[in-house]
């Protein structure tokens, strides 16, 4: 099953490749006539050396040059256009996937936020700019190394001899070059990744670490981090530079060699002087895109590298089937045998667990720390899929709505919000570039925070950050809150939503559930506070992943007193020690 998933992926790569074919054969006819040109030089020569000096006539030279200034003009032209043929494939392919693998590495970092996710994008790119550089020319360049080889041979098949040992020297120098800077180049490039996020969370979390004095060990981290990257960087760019060093001289050696080859030839009269010189050129010709492989390896290595991460990225997260589309539902939640398994877990956070909320309910789910809150939260709000049971929504299950429609239909307030660099009216409409005013306006009426946001400097255009700005964390609650509101939901899933507001806060947030529910929709509120489920008819009691009670408030509370009284009776008169 492995298999035929994992060639998903690459098939859409494939795919998307494919799309530029006529490009590509473009590129190849025009290659073809660039390489032609090519021989312009060499041409030259042996006609400059062996008729026009030998005629000693200026007017062949004058005709000639001319000549040769046209033909170099159109080479100069026709290589520059494949260039920026090639430059928009790349763009075009780049712009095919970016969609895809954007969501794909959003989907997976919800669940499983492991490396293929945080490179997704990054591979994309880097595939991108290998097919835009002088690297993917070279390709189009190399099935013309035997033809200039051949040429060579024509002038003497000596001369052809020594170009063709040159030229298997290089190939032997690539591919060994390949094999042996392969895994340092991969390990530094993981290393640079390491220290960017190391530095990164620590930049995130700058206040913290100024707070509590961490930002010596902080440095060191980093340091850390950044040496390993810094180790791996020099060792792939000496091994790289070596090669490139290598190939450099020995092609340079190569071509005197050839002159002093074809100079012997010229003293036996086995060549004319001009066909060395040209010898001579034509073997710097035949091996320069190989040369220009080598020098630019790196490049090759991370797109190869990025090719196969993208490949198995795309085919873990495969394309979300088209669904049909169902109407607004009604706020009818039934949660049975619901079970979650955390991504990458073994043992279950939830276990079994069943409920059903009806329009105009309102359900506080409590349950000690780390007894699975957060997880409902998750599988509620389509984050996490259930590994068993059902969770539906009117009668459908969550995953027949597609993820942005169930988006509109279920409102989240997670336990951290975080807002995103941009407005509140923006934050407040999910990012939205040309947020609906009155859509904003009315969200955050509902949830009590339309006044708090008129305070603010700018009001709705006041600007924040990732960790609110300016904002204090009872007011990013709110904002989250009024996100939460936005589009209408007909549920809403509120993870703590007191645990950063005063009493005042507290209370618009129950305004708010009260007015919700009004309109006959529903509520979860997980929560650990006695405020956050004043609003609340039923209580869902969660203890160790299973549900330990459920039913109307009243009930459950008297039950959990009872439960408390007869475990302090058990425990003797010392109570509960
Ligand atoms: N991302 C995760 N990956 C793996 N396990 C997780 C993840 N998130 C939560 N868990 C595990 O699932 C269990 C339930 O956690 P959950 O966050 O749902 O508890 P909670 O009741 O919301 O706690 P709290 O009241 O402290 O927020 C815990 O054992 C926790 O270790």
């Amino acid at each position: 099953m492995s298999t035929t998933r994992k060639n998903t992926g690459l098939d859409e790569l494939k795919a998307a490749r494919r799309q530029s074919r006529p490009y590509y054969w473009f590129v190849a006819i025009f290659s073809f006539f660039v390489n032609l040109l090519m021989l312009t030089g060499p041409l030259y020569m042996l006609q400059v050396y062996d008729r026009v000096l030998g005629s000693r006539s200026e007017a062949t030279l004058i005709a000639l040059s001319v000549l040769v200034v046209f033909l170099y003009s159109m080479m100069g032209i026709l290589d520059y256009v494949r260039g920026r043929v090639m430059g928009r494939v790349a763009a075009r392919f780049q712009n095919a996937l970016d969609l895809r693998v954007f969501d794909a590495v959003v989907r997976r970092s919800a669940v499983q936020p492991d490396e293929l996710a945080q490179t997704g994008l990054r591979d994309l790119e880097s595939i991108q700019r290998l097919m835009s550089s002088p690297v993917l020319m070279a390709g189009f360049d190399i099935p013309w190394t035997p033809v200039f080889l051949i040429a060579i041979s024509i002038f003497h098949p000596w001369l052809g001899l020594l170009a063709l040992t040159g030229g298997a020297v290089l190939v032997v120098i690539t591919v060994v070059n390949q094999w042996v800077t392969r895994a340092p180049a991969v390990k530094s490039n993981m290393a640079v990744m390491q220290a960017e996020k190391t530095a990164e969370q620590i930049r995130q979390e700058a206040e913290m670490v100024q707070a509590l004095g961490m930002r010596r060990f902080a440095f060191l981290r980093w340091m850390q981090a950044r040496a390993a990257s810094l180790e791996g960087q020099i060792k792939s760019a000496d091994l790289t530079g070596t090669f490139t060093t290598m190939t450099k001289s020995f092609r340079l050696l190569l071509q005197s060699a050839m002159l002093g080859l074809g100079a012997y030839l010229v003293l036996q009269n086995e060549l004319t002087p001009g066909a060395m010189i040209a010898g001579s050129i034509l073997t710097g010709r035949a091996l320069a895109p190989i040369e220009l492989a080598i020098g630019q390896w790196a490049l090759v290595e991370r797109a190869r590298k990025g090719w196969a991460n993208l490949a198995q990225l795309l085919s873990e997260v495969p394309p979300e089937a088209e669904r049909t589309a169902l109407p607004r539902p009604k706020a009818q939640l039934d949660v049975q045998q619901l079970t979650v398994v955390p991504p990458g877990e073994q043992q279950a956070a939830l276990r079994l667990v069943s409920f059903s909320l009806a329009p105009g309910q309102a359900v506080g789910v409590i349950g000690p720390s780390g007894s699975g809150k957060s997880t409902l939260a998750r599988a509620l709000t389509g984050i996490w899929r259930p590994a068993g049971g059902k969770i539906r929504l009117d009668g459908a299950s969550l995953d027949q709505y597609g993820p942005d429609v169930l988006g509109q239909h279920v409102g989240y307030l997670p336990q951290r919000v975080t807002l995103f660099d941009g407005t509140i009216a923006e934050n407040i409409a999910r990012l939205s570039p040309q947020p609906d005013a009155e859509q904003v306006v009315a969200a955050a009426q509902k949830a009590d925070a339309h006044e708090m946001i008129l305070k603010l400097p700018q009001g709705y255009d006041t600007r924040v950050t990732a960790a609110g700005g300016r904002l204090s964390g009872g007011q990013m609650q709110r904002i989250g809150l009024a996100r939460a509101m936005y589009g209408d939901p007909v549920l809403l899933v509120l993870d703590e939503p007191n645990s950063n507001l005063d009493n005042e806060g507290s209370e618009a947030v129950n305004k708010a559930i009260r007015s919700f529910k009004e309109q006959g929709k529903s509520v979860l509120i997980m929560a650990h506070r006695p405020a956050a489920i004043r609003e609340c008819d039923l209580l869902l009691m969660i203890e160790g992943g299973s549900r330990a009670a459920f039913g109307p408030k009243d009930e459950v509370l008297r039950k959990m007193v009872q439960n408390h009284q007869q475990i302090q009776q058990n425990a003797g008169p010392g109570g509960v020690r």
